[in-house]
Order: structure tokens, then C-alpha cells, then sequence
């Protein structure tokens, strides 16, 4: 067992009082949380009056193995550990009893039928002009709808208020009655889903005060773990078991609340504890043990830019390993990941000690070490591909993978019609592929009328975009019609096409107009995104195949049997940075260090309010993603003229080259008193270095729009280079910015403010 830290001491021995602890990532939060446990009892207090609530059941059984670990022969007896869902189930089975609530039936509503419901209710509720689009874009709007019903119970807000909050569109206002409609069929039916068991007990609680005395006060002692993560039908539940008497500890990180889209927000570990329980005392786990002060300094210079938050620095505790960082520009993101997983698998089959190696600083590794951290899902479809095909196992967590996408499967149907591979197929498979193009983009029939053509463009074995274009469409729409004619013009021309399959999709894409039509079916800009992107993403690495379609296909083929037999072995991990959540990896790559990932653009306000709080939200995920990691962290910004790749603004705040310098000398053998560094030196790397006992000095600290000397100027955002010049007003210099805009000074006088979302496009560097 390690030798605790002062922290840790001071939490475990703290006083019987309510207490807010901030921990930062690897901080060894649930060891000291089962210390503090440990300690308790040993004082003499009824385990029967504790209460420990976790997350999810992964975080419960973590638990429970540190307090057994950490309890064991002691022969004390051990409190309960429970999901915020578990508790609340415990709760909603006490409301039937007492009679508050009405006693359910049947399991708990799964997915698919909570979906099929909330489809037949959208089909009765959904305005006319929408019925069309709700026809093609069923999943979507199931999805949307049902996340809708959750959005209000976890916030326990009106269904109106949470629409304006979502900023939907206002043709989807049918939500709100949706929602009422769904409330009444579920509790008509007597059925009750996974979220009721928290909603429906606390909401019973909150309106009935003599519930409230008969769950309240039960309890001398609650623990809340990941509490940066909590939305309000959560801490009203904690409230009201609490009561008057439990003292709560409530332990997390706000600058690690990464799950608003289940309603978390961080005003309630910043400000809505405190205001709520009473002045909590106020503790710190400060030291990480999970990586070394390079990282740890990354980390602090990059939340520091989040304005509220809780000014806890970050720290490596000595004897934590030293992490290496990496950011580099490759020209091709997923052949660099390749490399690297190569390298690593050559490190680990080398059967000598572990080593660093020379070139990169990799640590061996073996292959379940690797993490690569994605943003969005769509990053990963290149990814994907290209380790298939180098047949590098891998897991791709809570997704089926980028080759059986609605979107790949529609793109390799046409790759089949323009290798020639349709001619020969069995009727009913053609009909299958024509039913993938057909809905790609969605052509605009209705379900039974798509169904029919394709099933009789199945029935010949060629010539079908001709058969299209003669179609009888006169008792269509002028819009399907029209569509169904440019439909047949694209395939008319891939029919046994000699192009490169890349070429094939990218002609495809533009004469059916496919973005458009993936756009204008999308009920957000996040998943048209995603959408689109993996389209992109396919492409792009077809065109780095630069093979032709009957090729591409040969090769699918063999992917696919790949990707069916992976899980047979160890393999890197491929996740969103939302899934990293609480885990850690000896290595972790995050690409797409751009402005198109990072933060993410597909949604975004038009109120200033909203977004520094998108982008602070973003600027969280990163720090997240970043703080994985334990021994080495590749941040990759993709060579590219293209400006939706510009680079990420949050480069410049990591001040790669000062942590770097900083990180180094700090983790070297011989530390003088005083370090000259030959980076201008920030605030936070003072602080830093303070509390290491080293006194900083350096080139003072540079004016705002230099903050980040020595990133390479190719990946620093354009407003960050200082002097510019503009297509039509000169050269000037910058001298104030903002999350949207920054100002600049012309050389005749003229200040004038700018758009950062389209500076790249007048701006260069001076
Ligand atoms: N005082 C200490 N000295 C050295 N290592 C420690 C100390 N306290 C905890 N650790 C180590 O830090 C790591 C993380 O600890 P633990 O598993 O308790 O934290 P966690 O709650 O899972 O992590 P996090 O803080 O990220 O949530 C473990 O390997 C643990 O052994």
C-alpha cells in the first residue's frame, strides 16, 4: 500500500461534516474515499447508516474491490454501494408500497419498445409538412423524440422550457405533446423505463412532504462519487435522502463534466453543493499519480482557459513516471496511427525489458495499452478501415464499426453496380442494394413505393439508371420525380465504370446532390455531420487505396471477414473521448486536433452566452481525452490547406513548447533552485514550478496574441500569429480576442473586429 499524501490524510480524517472534494484525474479518489470509509467505522459508525452512490455499475464494482481490498481482515461490516438507479428503484418500490405510486407491470420498457411507441406517436403528432420527413427519417426522429423524454426527466424541467434549452427548430414543437402523449400510453400501460426509476420516485417524493419524511434521514452518512457528472433528478434524490441529518461528501472533478447531454452541468459541484449542504468543508486532491508533470502542466495551461471554474492546479506527484507528448502533423492521420500501433507491436514482441524507443519515446507496449480518443464517431471510419486492412485487432467501443454504417453499406451497393458485380447477382440481393441507393440519398418515395422500385430495377440485370430515367413519375411529386431522374443520370454514368472507387462516390455525391440530401433529411447538425463524415472518411481512404470498384470491393470483402473475426484477440482501442470516461490507457492518441473536432462546430449558437459555454465545454473533452493518458499522448493536427482542417485553438492554450521544456527540467535528476527557461513563462507554469520548490525565470510573458511561441505556425489558429495581413485592408496587428472574434489594428488607423470561423479565409500571416 502507498504511503498516503497530506491530502488524502486530511480527507480520510476530516470531520463528521458535509465536504466538497475536488479531485483531479488519477488523483486515487476512490482509495482514499475507502480509507475515509475504513476510518469511519473503525470510529465506531453504523455501516448500516452509510450510503455510497456511484455512477454506473462499473464505478460500483471499482468500488466495492478497493473498500474489500482496503478493509479486508478487519472483519468490519461494510455499507451498501449503490447506482443513483438502483436507489432510485429501491425508492419507487417504497412510493407503491406506501401508495404514492401505482404498481408497474411487465419488465422494465426496453429500447425497442419505447422506439415503437414514440413512432406511432410521432406518426399522429408530426405536422403535415414534416409527415415526409418523418416517413425517410424514421430512426432519427425516434431517436430524437425518445432522447427528448429523457432530456425531461433528468432535468425534471418542463417539456416546453427543455425545448427552447435544446434550441430545436420550431417545427418540431409536436415534442412537447409527444411527450405528454408517451407519459400517458406508458402509464396507461402500467410500464415504467430505465429513467422513471429514478423520475417517477423523486418527482413522487418531491410533491408529497410526508414521502419526503419517510425516505429522508434515514441515513447518517452519504458518499456521492463522479459528482461533476450530476443532473438535477440526481441531486434531488441526494437531497431528499439526505434529509436533515446524513452529512454528504461529494467527490469529483468539474472540470472533467463531460455528459450535458445527460443534463450534468458543473453549477452543481461549483456552486449548488455549497449553496445547498451548508458550507461543506472544501478539500483538494491535487496530486495525480497517473502521469507526469509534461502532461500535468498540458492540462492546467489548457482548463485555465475556462473562466468559473474551480482554480485547482493539476500536479504530478513525484515518482509518477514521466508522460511524453507528442503533437505532430501527419499528412495522413490513420497511416500515422498504424505506425505507431506497428511500432508498438514490434516493441512488445521484443522479448527484452521494457524500452523506450529512441525515435518516438513509445513506451512497449502491447496492443490493449493503445487508445485512440475520437471526438466524434465519424473520425474513426478511416481509422477503422486502415488497421483492418494492415489486420491490427482492435475494440470499437458501443459501435458495430465503420463497415457496417447505414452509409458504407449504401457506397459499397454502388460500388458494386460500378464494378459490374450487380449483373450477376441473385434477384433478391439486387433488390436489397437498390433499396440502400434508393434511400441514398432518400429519393423521396414512400415506404411501399421504394420497396416496389426496387424490386423492379431488380428485376433486370442492367441498364439501370436508363430504367430509371424512363420511369414512369407522373403521378409523383415534382420533387421525388426529379430526384429519381438525377438518380438515374448518376448510375448511368457508374454503370462499369473504369473511375477509382473514390471517384465513383465523389461523382455520385455531387450529381445526386448527396450532402444536400443527408442535410435536409437530418433532425440535428450533428448527426448530418456524422453522416457526411463518414462518407468523407470512406472516400478518403479509398482514394488512399487509389484502386479501381471491382478492386475496392475485393478488398471490402476481405475487411469485413477481418472485422467479423476480430475480438479474438488483444487489440487497441478505438472510443470517443464521452466513453474514456474514468479509464486510463499507458497510451493515448486523440486526432483530429482541429477546429472542425475541437471543439466540435456542428452546432453552433448564435448568443455569445452560449458559446463560451460550448466552447468550455469542448475545452473539458479534451482535457479528459487528454488526461488518459499515462505514459505518452499524441495530439495529431493533420497537415492540410483545406480551412474546415484549420487547427484547433485550444494548441496554442496547451503551451506545448513551455510544458515541454518545464516538464523536462522537472522530471530531470539534478533540479537547480532556479530554472532559466528559454520559453516565456505563464503564470501557471510559476505556480507550478513554485510548489515543486524551483523558482522560474524566463523571457517575460508574451503579449496575448503570441501566446504560444514555438507551436509551429502552420498549427497555430491564424488570429494567434500577431501580425497579419488582411486581403483588403493591409497588415495589422492583433489586439484583442474572444471565443467568436478578434480585433485588429491596421496600419491606417482602422480597428476593426473579425469572424474567427471564416478568418482563414481573408487573413494570411504577416
Ligand atoms: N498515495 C498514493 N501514492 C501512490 N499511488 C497512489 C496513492 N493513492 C492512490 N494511488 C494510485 O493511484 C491510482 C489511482 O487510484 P484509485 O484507483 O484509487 O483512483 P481512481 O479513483 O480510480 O482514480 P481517479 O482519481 O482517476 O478517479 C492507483 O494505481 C493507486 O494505487
Amino acid at each position: 500500500m502507498p504511503a498516503l499524501t497530506d491530502e488524502q490524510h486530511a480527507i480520510i480524517t476530516s470531520g463528521y461534516e458535509h465536504c466538497l472534494i475536488t479531485a483531479v484525474a488519477g488523483s486515487g479518489k476512490t482509495t482514499t474515499l475507502a480509507w475515509r470509509i475504513r476510518h469511519l467505522l473503525e470510529q465506531g459508525h453504523d455501516p448500516e447508516r452509510m450510503l455510497i452512490l456511484m455512477f454506473n455499475r462499473a464505478a460500483r464494482a471499482d468500488f466495492n474491490r478497493k473498500l474489500l481490498d482496503i478493509t479486508h481482515q478487519t472483519g468490519l461490516a461494510l455499507p451498501e454501494i449503490r447506482t443513483y438507479h438502483a436507489m432510485g428503484f429501491r425508492l419507487y418500490k417504497r412510493c407503491i408500497r406506501e401508495g404514492y405510486l401505482p404498481p408497474y407491470q411487465g419488465d422494465i420498457l426496453r429500447d425497442g419498445e419505447i422506439h415503437y411507441q414514440v413512432w406511432q406517436l410521432s406518426r399522429a403528432l408530426v405536422p403535415e409538412e414534416l409527415q415526409g420527413e418523418l416517413r425517410r427519417g424514421k430512426k432519427e426522429f425516434t431517436e430524437t423524440a425518445a432522447n427528448f423524454i429523457d432530456w425531461v426527466k433528468s432535468t425534471l424541467s418542463p417539456p416546453e422550457v427543455v425545448f427552447e434549452e435544446l434550441g430545436y427548430d420550431d417545427k418540431y414543437r409536436y415534442l412537447i405533446d409527444l411527450f405528454h402523449s408517451f407519459e400517458q400510453w406508458r402509464k396507461g400501460s402500467h410500464r415504467i423505463s430505465y429513467a422513471d426509476m429514478l423520475y417517477e420516485p423523486v418527482l413522487a417524493i418531491h410533491q408529497n412532504p410526508p414521502l419526503q419524511k419517510l425516505v429522508g434521514n434515514k441515513m447518517d452518512l452519504v458518499m456521492v462519487d463522479e459528482y461533476q457528472d450530476t443532473n438535477e433528478i440526481q441531486h434531488l434524490l441526494l437531497r431528499y435522502i439526505a434529509g436533515d441529518r446524513a452529512r454528504v461528501t461529494v467527490v469529483g472533478d468539474p472540470d472533467q463534466t463531460i455528459y450535458e447531454f445527460r443534463g450534468a452541468k458543473p453549477e452543481f459541484i461549483l456552486q449548488r453543493f455549497a449553496n445547498e449542504f451548508d458550507d461543506p468543508t472544501e478539500l483538494t486532491l491535487s496530486y495525480t499519480f497517473r502521469y507526469g508533470h509534461r502532461l500535468a502542466l498540458l492540462a492546467d495551461h489548457l482548463i485555465s482557459h475556462n473562466l468559473g471554474r474551480k482554480d485547482v492546479l493539476c500536479h504530478a506527484h513525484a515518482g509518477t513516471p514521466e508522460t511524453r507528448v507528442y503533437h505532430e502533423s501527419p499528412n495522413d492521420e490513420a497511416d500515422f496511427i498504424v505506425q505507431l500501433v506497428q511500432r508498438a507491436q514490434a516493441a512488445a514482441n521484443d522479448t527484452g525489458p521494457a524500452t523506450e524507443q529512441p525515435d518516438s519515446g513509445l513506451p512497449a507496449s502491447t496492443l490493449g495499452d493503445v487508445a485512440v480518443l475520437v471526438r466524434v464517431w465519424s473520425q474513426s471510419v478511416p481509422i477503422e478501415l486502415r488497421l483492418l486492412a494492415r489486420q491490427i485487432p482492435y475494440h470499437i467501443d458501443a459501435n458495430k464499426g465503420a463497415l457496417f454504417t447505414r452509409e458504407v453499406e449504401a457506397l459499397t451497393a454502388l460500388l458494386a453496380l460500378a464494378a459490374g458485380d450487380l449483373d450477376g447477382m441473385l434477384q433478391e440481393q439486387r433488390r436489397e442494394l437498390f433499396r440502400a441507393i434508393l434511400r441514398f440519398p432518400h429519393v423521396g418515395l414512400r415506404e411501399g413505393e421504394l420497396n416496389d422500385m426496387a424490386q423492379y430495377l431488380a428485376g433486370f440485370s442492367g441498364g439501370w439508371g436508363q430504367l430509371l430515367r424512363n420511369a414512369d413519375t407522373s403521378h409523383l411529386k415534382p420533387l421525388p420525380a426529379r430526384k429519381i431522374s438525377k438518380l438515374g443520370g448518376a448510375l448511368g454514368e457508374l454503370e462499369h465504370s473504369t473511375l477509382s472507387a473514390a471517384k465513383v462516390i465523389a461523382q455520385y455525391a455531387q450529381a445526386t446532390e448527396l450532402y444536400e440530401g443527408i442535410r435536409s433529411l437530418a433532425m440535428t447538425h450533428e448527426s448530418a455531420d456524422e453522416r457526411i463524415g463518414t462518407v468523407k472518411g470512406f472516400q478518403r481512404y479509398l482514394a488512399s487505396l487509389d484502386v479501381d470498384a471491382p478492386r475496392a470491393l475485393a478488398h471490402l470483402r476481405q475487411l469485413k471477414d477481418q472485422a467479423n473475426r476480430l475480438g479474438e484477440h488483444d487489440g487497441i482501442h478505438l472510443s470517443t473521448i464521452h466513453r474514456a470516461k474514468g479509464l486510463e490507457w499507458p497510451v493515448v492518441v486523440i486526432p483530429g486536433l482541429q477546429e472542425k473536432y475541437l471543439p466540435y462546430s456542428a452546432r453552433q449558437s448564435e448568443r455569445d452566452t452560449d458559446l463560451r459555454t460550448h466552447i468550455e465545454s469542448e475545452r473539458r473533452l479534451l482535457y479528459v481525452g487528454m488526461t488518459r493518458a499515462s505514459r505518452a499522448l499524441y495530439l495529431l493536427t493533420p497537415a492540410s490547406d483545406d480551412p474546415e482542417q484549420a487547427p484547433s485553438r485550444f494548441l496554442g492554450e496547451l503551451c506545448l513548447p513551455l510544458c515541454e521544456e518545464l516538464g523536462a527540467a522537472l522530471s530531470g535528476p539534478d533540479r537547480p533552485e532556479t530554472l532559466r527557461l528559454e520559453t516565456p513563462v505563464t503564470a501557471i507554469a510559476k505556480r507550478y514550478a513554485r510548489r515543486e520548490d524551483v523558482g522560474l525565470e524566463g523571457p517575460s510573458i508574451a503579449p496575448a496574441a503570441e501566446a504560444s511561441p514555438g507551436i509551429p505556425p502552420s498549427c497555430r489558429p491564424i488570429w494567434a500569429h500577431g501580425r497579419l495581413r488582411h486581403a483588403v485592408f493591409g497588415t495589422g496587428l492583433v489586439k484583442a480576442e474572444d471565443e467568436r472574434s478578434f480585433e485588429v489594428a491596421f496600419e491606417d488607423g482602422r480597428r476593426l473586429n473579425f469572424s474567427k470561423k471564416s478568418a482563414h479565409l481573408y487573413f494570411s500571416p504577416a
